[in-house]
């Protein structure tokens, strides 16, 4: 066990922001949050970084973890000149030959000395993902790290993420509004509105009445029509080198057969 939470609760201006939060997340497994906004997400992640002291309950972290994050808001000065390499080293320290292999592993590598303000959503999505690496992270906390990625990108982005589980074998705690990719890459979904309305494998989640209520049916319709494996690669511009053949069909929410594959069709009302 990477993080363990009992009752969790956080307490501030007044009123509970999360409260009685049980949380497990396992090496190798990614755990992945969900809920609306001001559920308390943010908070919950920043509660087992230990940027935000609990006030209730009790968390313990596996001794000598070492934590990647990747934060919902990343702030930079935008008018100071900063390639790549250089913020991938601005609070860890690593040489230009572990600089380039996280970048490399997350499609990145050519960016090394691009200025950071040319990067687009997609490209600084990686570029942060590749600096949560260079720590080697036992766990990787990653606050929505799809947003201002367009909807291939995003697939193609929790592909990365999972495989990252594979090949470092650390857990991951992720979240995102995304619920269709998430339903599809988390092995453990929780849905948390101040307190955890529902938890579980994916599909359970999906089928429950607090979740339904939450996100709606056609949410859990888009959930269960995407249940099949991709098994190609996307490039970062969203192309798809090579044969795009994938040996199936592509079902929209509404029964229609999408032999294009095109992703959108099949995406829920969050
Ligand atoms: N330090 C604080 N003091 C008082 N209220 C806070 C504090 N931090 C967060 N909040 C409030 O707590 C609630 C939960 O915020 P949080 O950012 O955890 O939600 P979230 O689920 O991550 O939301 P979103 O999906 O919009 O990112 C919000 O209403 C927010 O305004």
């Amino acid at each position: 066990m990477l993080v363990e939470t009992h009752n969790l609760g956080v307490h501030r201006s007044g009123r509970w922001l999360i409260e009685h939060v049980d949380l497990t997340v396992s090496r190798g497994e990614i755990v992945t949050l969900i809920g609306p906004n001001g559920g308390g997400k943010t908070t919950l992640v920043k509660t087992v970084l230990g940027l935000e002291a609990p006030d209730a309950g009790s968390l313990h972290r596996a001794p000598g973890l070492r934590i990647g994050y990747v934060p919902q808001k990343f702030h930079l000065d935008w008018t100071m000149p900063l390639t790549v390499s250089r913020l991938m080293t601005l609070t860890v320290r690593a040489s230009r030959a572990e600089v380039l292999v996280a970048l490399e592993e997350t499609g990145v590598g050519h960016l090394m000395q691009a200025a950071v303000q040319t990067l687009s959503g997609g490209e600084m999505q990686r570029v942060l993902l590749a600096r949560a690496l260079l720590r080697d992270p036992g766990l990787l906390v990653l606050d929505e790290p799809v947003q201002g990625v367009d909807f291939t990108g995003e697939i193609a982005l929790y592909e990365l993420i999972s495989g990252i589980r594979r090949t470092h074998g650390c857990g991951i705690l992720l979240v995102s509004h995304d619920l269709h990719v998430v339903m599809r890459e988390a092995d453990r979904v929780i849905c948390l509105n101040r307190h955890i309305c529902c938890s579980g494998v994916p599909q359970t989640v999906a089928s429950s009445p607090e979740y339904r209520k939450l996100f709606g049916p056609r949410a859990a319709q888009a959930v269960s029509v995407y249940q099949h494996h991709h098994d190609h690669a996307h490039a970062l511009d969203g192309s798809c080198p090579g044969d795009h053949d994938h040996g199936h069909d592509h079902h929209t929410p509404s029964g229609a057969v999408d032999s294009h594959g095109e992703h959108e069709t099949e995406r829920g009302d969050a």
